[in-house]
């Protein structure tokens, strides 16, 4: 597998560390209120964030998932992602934390913040690992005291860590394709434990 990676962004001590920041800076926000908690994993990019972050809030939180299908198998979101899988927590009065390994058009936040709406959530967060701020088509807009937490804004890195890429069209290109710690590239690579961008001809014809 590692023979497929160009660089690696962020190492897996890199991301222990904002993953621990992250999670002080949640259980410090919502330790102060009364009304409880649900962390809610965004399957099945979150897997490895939602496992780290949750050990790490010292609060009593609940945790459940939900499934919503936009990408397919390619590198691009289709605008109109579903919920294929929705929580079973009954999420009405409570503070609900969405949990992403990355919010890029912010279609996917966006539908899952209206979908707790409606149900009643009483604050909806978004908790993304990482941010491609220049990719987003809709502006993502939090209900409540609801915060928007995120580990690491992807357009800040290319200058940073990307000097020695192995392939230095990828810096020209603002949306370069990113693996690892939960992303998948057609269902690969996920299990990398850390962030890493994929040599440009694994999805580049
Ligand atoms: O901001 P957006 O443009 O909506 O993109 C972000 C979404 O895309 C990815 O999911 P994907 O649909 O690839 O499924 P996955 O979590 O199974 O990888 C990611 O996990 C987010 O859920």
């Amino acid at each position: 597998m590692e023979n497929d990676i160009d660089r690696v962004l962020w190492t897996e001590e890199e991301i222990s560390r904002r993953v621990s920041e992250l999670a002080s800076e949640i259980s410090g926000d919502l330790g102060r209120t009364s009304s409880p908690t649900v962390i809610v994993g965004v399957a099945t990019g979150a897997l490895l964030f939602l496992a780290d972050i949750v050990r790490k809030i010292d609060l009593p939180v609940i945790v459940d998932f939900v499934r919503v299908e936009s990408y397919g198998s390619g590198t691009e979101s289709s605008g109109s992602p579903r919920i294929t899988s929705d929580v079973k927590i009954d999420v009405s009065g409570k503070h609900v934390v969405v949990i992403e390994d990355i919010v890029d058009t912010g279609n996917t936040v966006s539908c899952l913040i209206s979908h707790f709406k409606s149900k009643g959530a009483h604050s909806i967060s978004v908790c993304t690992f990482l941010d491609k701020p220049a990719r987003r088509r809709v502006s993502v807009e939090l209900v409540g005291e609801g915060k928007f937490y995120r580990g690491f804004e992807v357009r800040h890195l290319r200058q940073d860590h990307m000097k020695q890429s192995l392939y230095p069209k990828i810096l020209e290109c603002p949306d370069y394709f990113v693996v690892g710690y939960g992303m998948d590239y057609a269902e690969v690579y996920r299990n990398l434990p850390y962030v890493s961008v994929l040599k440009p001809e694994k999805y580049m014809n």
